[in-house]
This record gives C-alpha cells, sequence and structure tokens, in this order.
C-alpha cells in the first residue's frame, strides 16, 4: 500500500509534521546536524548506556549502533536502548545494514553502504518516513547519492585508512574537496580517521559535518571527546 503512493504522500500519511518528531522533524534534524558517532555495543565493558549519555551531553547529534558481533536478538534490545537514550537527548539514531531491523525499530535512520541494499529497495520496505544515509568512496557516487531523491544525506570516506573499515583503501582529503565544491544540497558527512587533531583539516576542506568512531569510543572521557570535536565543527 505505502510503496504504491508517492514519498510525498507517504510522508503525509504517517505525520509528516515538525512539531510531532515524525519524518519532517527527522530531517530538519538531521540538516542541522554537525557530528555523527558510530558506536560497537561495549559489551566487553558493558557500559553502553552511560557512554551513550556521555557523548549525548557532549554534543552527539546521531548515533548509530555498529557491531557484527551481535546476534539479531541482541541488536534489537541495544537498538531500543539506543533509541530511548538518544531520543532523551533529542537526537537521532541510525540502524545500519540490515533493513529487516530496521523495521522492526522506530529507528528515525537507516544507513546503506554500496555492498549493501539498493535505496530504492530500503525505501520500498521502510516507506516514506526514515531517513535514508548512504556511504560513497568516489566522485561519482557521491554525484548518484546526491541525484537521488530518495537519499536524504551520504558520507564521504574513508579519508584515512582505518581499522574500523578494514578492506576500505583512503579516499583521500582531495575527494573531499571535490565534493565540498560540487556544492551539494543534500547533507553529507566526512567520515573515516577523523580524530582532534584532523578536525580541522577536514572542515577546512569543505565538510561541515563529521562521522567518527575511536575518536569517541576509544576516548577516556567520551563526553569531553565529543565536545571538542563538535567544538571544531561549524554551528
Ligand atoms: C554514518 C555511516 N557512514 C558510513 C558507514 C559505512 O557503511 P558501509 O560502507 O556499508 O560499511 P559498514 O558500516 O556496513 O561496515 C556507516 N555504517 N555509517
Ligand atoms: C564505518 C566507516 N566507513 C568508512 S570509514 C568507517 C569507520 C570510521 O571509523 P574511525 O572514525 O574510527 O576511523
Ligand atoms: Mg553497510
Amino acid at each position: 500500500m505505502l510503496a504504491a503512493m508517492t514519498s510525498d504522500e507517504q510522508r503525509d500519511l504517517q505525520g509528516d509534521d515538525v512539531s510531532d518528531g515524525g519524518p519532517a522533524a527527522w530531517r530538519a534534524r538531521l540538516a542541522g546536524a554537525r557530528l555523527y558517532l558510530c558506536t560497537d555495543a561495549r559489551e566487553d565493558s558493558g557500559d553502553l548506556e552511560e557512554f551513550l549519555h556521555a557523548a549525548l551531553r557532549g554534543g552527539v547529534d546521531v548515533v548509530q549502533l555498529r557491531d557484527r558481533t551481535l546476534d539479531v536478538r541482541r541488536e534489537l534490545e541495544l537498538h531500543e536502548l539506543v533509541g530511548a537514550v538518544a531520543s532523551e537527548h533529542g537526537a537521532l539514531w541510525a540502524v545500519n545494514d540490515r533493513a529487516d531491523v530496521a523495521g522492526l525499530t522506530s529507528a528515525p535512520i537507516f544507513h546503506t553502504g554500496q555492498d549493501d541494499l539498493p535505496v530504492a529497495a530500503s525505501r520500498r520496505l521502510l516507506g516514506a518516513g526514515p531517513v535514508l544515509g548512504r556511504s560513497t568512496h568516489a566522485a561519482a557516487e557521491a554525484a548518484a547519492a546526491e541525484a537521488d531523491p530518495e537519499v536524504d544525506y551520504f558520507c564521504v570516506g574513508p579519508l584515512w585508512a582505518t581499522p574500523t573499515k578494514p578492506g576500505r583503501p583512503a579516499v583521500g582529503i582531495d575527494l573531499l574537496r571535490e565534493v565540498a565544491a560540487s556544492r551539494p544540497t543534500t547533507p553529507w558527512f566526512a567520515i573515516g580517521g577523523i580524530d582532534l587533531d584532523r578536525i580541522d583539516e577536514v572542515v577546512a576542506a569543505g565538510a561541515t559535518r563529521a562521522v567518527v568512531v575511536r575518536a569517541i569510543t576509544g576516548a577516556s572521557d567520551p563526553e569531553a571527546a565529543a565536545r571538542a570535536l563538535r567544538g571544531r565543527l561549524p554551528r
């Protein structure tokens, strides 16, 4: 039923109203988002909830649970936790890769990469509501994401090679400059190897938004780490 309607019709039906925290509010928050955190489940330390509160207090705008070691039941449980904590802070939260899992949650965001489900298929499965994010690693992929009306944001990277994305070579900061110069109207984030030492270079190259993993997950004080990164990104 939903799939037979246009995206605008679906959004109307699903309560596309900034005041009700629905899809329009998610997109408005995304437009203002600057710092996006991908985190593992921190099962070893058992402090996921405390960690999330700290990162969100520090200024993280979007949080994604990204942990391939989880079985699907545990992943669903933890998405509930992530969603509850993110909502307390007025932040967005994302499901990665699995549209079936996303469809079972109330996640505002579903993220896929070039080797995952196509964007059109994600939209068909999830309807018009969720914000759809896409990873890109080349100028042509970024241009395709920008041209696709179903893509709500895209990421460009990894700028530097990183152990959190093995097998994906660095794209280099020049790609970021090229994408920035094309002045995308779709919100876009820089990703991969970004930390406090590199964030100024990323911003100087034209990015206004960044995704990080280790710069916050590996910090002894995640709140301070998030606050410091957020402080280097534009308002
Ligand atoms: C916000 C965000 N950006 C990029 C990715 C990476 O997605 P992908 O290339 O599909 O790699 P995996 O995360 O699936 O390993 C992401 N998950 N989130
Ligand atoms: C998920 C992903 N996609 C491209 S790089 C990356 C991981 C970035 O991790 P870090 O910020 O620790 O380098
Ligand atoms: Mg993926």
